[in-house]
């Protein structure tokens, strides 16, 4: 059954993420009340709740774009409270925003090479943009392409292999299929698996809950700015009460 409220949950190892009693918002509003998590190395931890909950809050006082008012955050056990999202990229965390976050006007190529700005080196980045051509062959056809022309899938794409141009060891993605054909959305979740696959830990905001649910190892409810129930993906499907609250009965 889903436990409530410590989302540390059934520790195997020592999380490569954590949120310890962190209330975050902006400037003087508080969205985020108390929350603890723990999301362990390898592992895909899916958020959850209601619009409004906080989701994208908590991701973003995870990574530098919200404020943490009180507690801590720790990254591979080092407290990271506070640092910018320019510090937490070139640290190994990359974030795909749920707002679309192509630059229209550059092409295909450009945008890639802007996901590799913290290297400040422009062959390797280069080299790295070749390395992710071969993984998504779809991008490696459209390179010269204006950005603003591509379909959504084709966008989201972008997102999340620009994301990669820095080999993260925590990829932060909020909403990844909001807005798609479910032909891309299957496409973007096989995406997120084989990532996770080859070592990447992952932390998803889903709106579709079932879906999310289904590829996590952990699974946070948040509701109210606050972490209601938290389980493995499957205990989280399978409880009752997740189930009539949070996923539609
Ligand atoms: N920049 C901001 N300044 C002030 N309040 C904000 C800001 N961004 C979000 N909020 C508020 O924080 C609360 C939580 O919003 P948030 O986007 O984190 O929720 P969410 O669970 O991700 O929602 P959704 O599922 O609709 O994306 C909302 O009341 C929102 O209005």
């Amino acid at each position: 059954m889903a436990s409530t409220p410590d989302a540390t949950g059934d520790s195997t190892g020592e999380p490569v993420l954590r949120m310890e009693n962190v209330t975050a918002g902006y400037g003087n509003t508080t969205v985020l009340h108390d929350v603890s998590i723990a999301v362990e190395d390898e592992q895909v931890a899916c958020l959850i709740g209601p619009n409004g909950s906080g989701k994208s809050t908590l991701m973003k006082s995870i990574y530098g774009f919200a404020d943490v008012q009180t507690g801590t955050v720790s990254f591979r056990g080092e407290d990271i409270t506070g640092r910018s999202p320019q510090q937490n990229l070139s640290n190994g965390m990359s974030y795909v925003l749920q707002d679309a976050s192509v630059f229209p006007g550059m092409s295909v190529h450009e945008n890639m090479l802007m996901g590799g700005y913290v290297f400040n080196d422009d062959d390797r980045a280069a080299a790295r943009a070749e390395e992710l051509y071969a993984e998504f062959p779809v991008l490696a056809d459209l390179r010269n392409q204006s950005a603003g022309t591509l379909s959504g899938g084709q966008r989201r794409l972008l997102e999340l292999a620009r994301a990669l141009m820095v080999e993260p060891d925590v990829m932060m993605l909020d909403e990844p299929s909001i807005g798609l054909e479910p032909r891309f959305i299957d496409d973007v979740f096989e995406r997120i698996e084989q990532l996770n696959d080859l070592g990447t830990t992952i932390l998803l905001v889903e709106q579709n809950a079932e879906k999310g649910l289904s590829i996590a190892d952990r699974g946070f409810v948040l509701a109210s700015g606050e972490i209601k129930f938290t389980g493995t993906g499957t205990e989280l499907l399978n409880d009752e009460e997740v189930g009539r609250l949070y996923l539609g009965g």
